[in-house]
């Protein structure tokens, strides 16, 4: 849309202005004649049709100018009363005529009569009967202020006379007559100035009428333009000035009027320019708003376009967010299934809350179970990242951590050994995540209450299995181990008179603590307060509460489901003492001497997760009473959880790396697939069985052997009393050299299982007797072979320090004996068959072994003293070799002389025979033997064979050694080698 000129925007404003300023000299009009005459019907502000109207019949003016100058009408045609006729416009008419008249005799400006006649009003015609009537009212006040004396103020609107000016239609019209006057008093002022004005002021003065002057109208036009100027300006202007040099005063208002009309012609000129300029620049600017507008439009577009995009694109991204997590989770879950299947220790990391005022060396805890620390000392250093399966930061609650120990805890109702440990530097909160704080709210209920919870909740649930639950608890103090559950409340504490024992499914027990059956939470915190009161707690520079002790809470679980079936498990919660710096606890005395304690046992446990991370063939569980303790846990088939806590203090980075380095390492021990200690109804039944047909065999046996043993005795009489003949060649010599051609053995250096080897070499040399018969020879030979085998099957079983006191007895004849020992592999699925933990399951790498057989010492080639001689050992050992022999036989089914080739091509029939040779009877009979040849009385059912013969009972001890020296494998020539 094209805009207006600007011209016409001016010449609009001007054409308002003066709509205004006629409007108000009608206003001022109107108010003097009613003021005059009285109100005639005119509104406060008429138009301009209005007011022509009210004054077209002359009436009102006539009156007016009689009032101004009484008679200058005589007669006044006035309106006709209502009841006669109206009249005619042409009897008005004498009322104007009559009234211009007296106003040009008064020398007033006047107007044409025809001004009031006209339909179309102009500007113009009205304009003028309005200056007429202000003309008329000014000298009415002039008049009124005194005539010549007063001051005339004479209101003319300036822009009447500008608006006229700026006209040019009103100025092609023609001047009206007032402003013809004005145009000569102009051209007359020009001219003669000065004479005319003082000829003027002197008729005045003359005849006291200032408008008899000549140049009358040309002053009256230059003081309109005067006050003109004193409107535009806006000031309030006095009359007065111009009577005191009026040629100098017009002539200079002239000229600096003239200069202003210049100065702001060539300001409109600039102005106009400008504003073409403007004009211009305002096209091109709407061009460019348009261009602006199709841009902005066009990018409007886009984004929109951009914005679809975007959404799309943070969808895809979504679904791949989600698609990602998803993996992770999987990921997660094939990771925790891996270590499931291989084992490993599981490590959680917990982290304090920060002390305050204090730094902490803890850079990142990711949601991927890493976190990422850095010595606050020296922020330089590189940082070092750990990964565990969690972390739990300072903020994590009780419950948090427990929801991720749950399944794990779950499992313990399934038949699964568990054991959670907490370890970490003192004050890092491992009683807090084990036990809570103490007094806590039930809320802060650490790990044992709510797991003892849980699986209570779990035993009710279930109810078609009837859970029975125990629990004990002990503590280590300063390598003690006490009942803290004893009823003795005084503040001694209970050493456990005998020390662990091995339970059937391989964990420990500790027969001589007080187990306790709990029925319900409440039973359960009962025995903690009690456990806790009892504990070693001291107060430490680092820790006000420190628990001086290792403490063990086992809860033994026992189910039987509605069909038979049973299941026996232990959960081991242990809280661990924590390490700490002497010098930074400042322990003196006792808590020194404690602290000491705790170090080592640490620093063994320490040693032993190294030996088993680096799969050493040697675990040196036996350094300490809790890496015993932990041993099931640690190389058994339990699942294992490690809890490593710390302070993130940075005073306390140096043990932080310590500990969470420890935890790294102890993160990849496999203990191998955990397996359920369930047993179905069948086989538990099928077992007693066994039992029994093993004790009815044995006391078979032992009548059998006992009529041999005669036999024996009677052969060996003969041969002593046959000296000089030379002895017959046994079969058992030619056996050996026919099956494998080489020669014999050394009498000395006597190969393989060495009970049946050095027995046998003394039954060789006994049997030289020619006089024996070839079926006593035979008869000892097949002794041989069953003897070999139930060597075999002993070694798979019995610990070895019972093996290894067999031995001993046995050996009697020969002065060194080399042990051997069967290839690794064979070994190995031996003794997994055979439920031994993985470091005894690891076979020795010599082919020799040392006679004490310890897995703790280096399998070295041993050499074995000759330690007895006695016929009545040697008895013995006959004694057991065919009880032994008999038992394998009757259990077999039949004999095989090749028995080893069998038990390695075979293993499942190994395991049940090293089942068959570690059962009790067996067991028994060699406690009835040794009695009968020691005289000593038989030790109780729950102490082991150590303890009871004076010795400290150390299960572990018999687990961790090494198996004893298999036969070799696969190879009849070197089993015939022995006979
Ligand atoms: N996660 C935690 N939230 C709040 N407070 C905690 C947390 N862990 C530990 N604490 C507080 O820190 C202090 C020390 O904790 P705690 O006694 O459990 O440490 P500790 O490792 O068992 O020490 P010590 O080995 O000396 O027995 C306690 O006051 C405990 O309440």
């Amino acid at each position: 849309m094209a805009e207006p000129p600007r011209s016409s925007f001016r010449g609009g404003r001007l054409a308002s202005r003066k709509a205004e300023e006629a409007a108000w000299r009608r206003h001022q009009a109107a108010a003097w004649l009613e003021t005059m005459v009285g109100s005639f019907g005119l509104p406060r502000c008429p138009s301009e049709q209005q007011f022509v109207a009210a004054l077209r019949n002359g009436i009102v003016l006539c009156k007016a100018i009689n009032k101004v100058q009484p008679g200058a009408v005589s007669k006044v045609v006035t309106n006709a009363p209502c009841d006669s006729q109206p009249l005619t416009a042409f009897q008005y008419f004498e009322n104007i005529r009559n009234f211009l008249v007296a106003v040009q005799d008064l020398k007033l400006p006047s107007f044409e009569a025809s001004d009031l006649e006209k339909e179309n009003l102009d500007v113009g015609s009205v304009g003028k009967i309005v200056d007429s009537v202000i003309s008329l009212k000014t000298y009415y006040e002039w008049k009124q202020g005194g005539g010549p004396n007063g001051t005339l103020k004479y209101m003319k609107s300036p822009l009447a006379m500008r608006s006229s000016l700026l006209q040019p239609e009103h100025a092609a019209s023609g001047p009206s007559p007032s402003q013809k006057h004005l145009d000569l008093a102009e051209a007359d002022a020009v001219r003669q100035p000065s004479e005319k004005v003082d000829q003027g002021l002197a008729e005045a003065d003359a005849d006291r009428h200032p408008f008899q002057i000549v140049d009358q109208e040309a002053v009256e036009k230059l003081q309109k333009v005067i006050l003109d100027c004193m409107l535009s300006y806006k000031e309030n202007f006095d009359l007065n000035v111009l009577k005191e040099d009026p040629v100098k005063l017009v002539g200079t208002i002239l000229a600096s009027q003239q200069g202003k009309e210049q100065r702001c012609n060539s300001q409109i000129v600039d102005r106009q320019r400008l504003l073409e300029e403007h004009e211009t620049e305002l096209v091109e600017l709407k061009k460019m708003l348009q261009d602006v507008k199709v841009d902005l439009r066009s990018l409007q577009t886009q984004f929109q376009n951009d914005i679809i995009k975007l959404g799309d694109n943070v969808q895809e991204l979504s679904k791949a967010a989600l698609g990602y997590n998803q993996a992770v989770k999987e990921n997660r879950n094939l990771y925790n299934m891996l270590q499931e299947l291989r084992g490993n220790i599981r490590v959680f990391c917990r982290i304090r809350p920060l002390n305050l005022e204090s730094i902490s060396s803890i850079e990142h805890i990711g949601n991927d179970g890493s976190v990422m620390v850095c010595d606050p000392s020296k922020p330089q250093s590189t940082r070092k990242i750990f990964q565990f399966n969690q972390v739990f930061g300072p903020t994590a609650s009780q419950d948090e951590v427990y929801k991720e120990t749950q399944p794990l805890i779950r499992s313990v109702m399934d038949g699964y050994n568990v054991c959670i440990f907490a370890y970490g530097q003192t004050g890092s909160g491992k009683t807090h995540t084990m036990c809570g704080p103490s007094g806590g709210l039930p809320k802060d209920f650490g790990i044992n209450y709510l797991a003892l919870n849980d699986l209570f909740d779990i035993s009710t649930s279930r109810e078609d299995v009837k859970y029975d639950i125990r629990v004990q608890m002990v503590e280590i103090y300063n390598e003690q181990v006490r009942d803290l559950l004893g009823d003795d409340t005084s503040s001694t504490k209970y050493p456990c008179t005998s020390y662990m024992t091995s339970s059937n499914n391989g964990l420990l027990n500790l027969p001589d603590a007080k187990i306790c059956p709990v029925q319900s939470p409440s039973d359960v915190i009962n025995l903690m307060q009690l456990g806790e009161k009892h504990r070693a707690c001291g107060s430490t520079v680092m820790n006000h509460r420190s628990s001086r002790s290792h403490s063990i809470l086992t809860v033994h679980v026992n189910g039987k489901d509605v069909s038979g079936n049973v299941s026996h498990s232990s959960l081991h919660l242990v809280d661990l003492a924590g390490s700490e710096r002497v010098d930074r606890s400042e322990a003196t005395g006792d808590r020194l001497k404690e602290a000491q304690h705790i170090n080592k046992s640490l620093s063994c446990l320490g040693d032993v997760i190294n030996a088993l991370a680096q799969k050493n063939s040697h675990i040196p569980y036996r350094n300490s009473k809790l890496t015993q303790l932990l041993q099931s846990s640690l190389g058994g088939n339990a699942k294992t959880l490690m809890f490593a806590h710390i302070s993130p203090e940075a005073e306390s980075y140096s043990e932080t790396l310590g500990t969470l380095k420890f935890a790294q390492r102890a993160s990849t021990v496999e203990l191998g697939t955990a397996c359920a200690n369930k047993e179905s109804k069948e086989i538990r039944e099928l077992k007693e069985q066994v039992d029994i047909l093993k004790k009815a065999l044995a006391s078979k046996e032992l009548e059998n052997t006992s009529l041999k043993l005669k036999e024996n005795a009677i052969t060996s009489e003969r041969s002593k009393q046959l000296p000089d003949r030379t002895p017959p060649r046994s079969r058992r010599l030619s056996l050996e050299n026919g099956s494998s051609g080489k020669a014999r053995m050394p009498d000395r250096k006597m190969p393989k299982s060495p009970c049946l080897t050095m027995s046998f070499t003394a039954d060789q040399r006994i049997i030289r007797d020619k006089e024996c018969s070839t079926e006593i020879a035979s008869f000892n030979n097949e002794l041989h072979v069953k003897h070999h085998k139930s060597v075999i099957q002993m070694s798979e079983t019995f610990p070895e320090d019972l093996i290894i006191e067999e031995n001993e007895k046995i050996i009697s004849t020969v002065d060194t004996v080399e042990f051997h020992q069967l290839p690794v592999d064979a070994y190995t699925s031996l003794y997994k068959q055979s439920g031994l933990n993985t470091s005894e399951r690891t076979p020795c790498r010599s082919r020799n072994m040392s006679t004490e057989g310890s897995r703790d010492d280096p399998c070295t080639t041993a050499k074995l003293e000759k330690v007895m001689t006695s016929n009545t050992v040697k008895k013995g050992s006959h004694l057991r070799k065919s009880i032994q022999s008999s038992i394998g036989r009757l259990i077999h089914g039949s004999e095989r002389r090749n028995v080893q080739h069998s038990v390695l091509g075979t293993p499942a029939k190994t395991e049940n025979t090293s089942t068959d040779i570690a059962s009790p009877v067996t067991s028994e009979l060699r406690l009835r033997r040794r009695q009968s040849l020691t005289g000593l009385p038989p030790p109780p059912s729950t102490m082991s064979r150590r303890s009871s013969l004076g010795g400290k009972s150390d299960i572990s001890s018999n687990y961790k050694r090494g198996p004893k020296t298999p036969p070799p494998v696969n190879s009849t020539a070197k089993v015939k080698r022995w006979l």
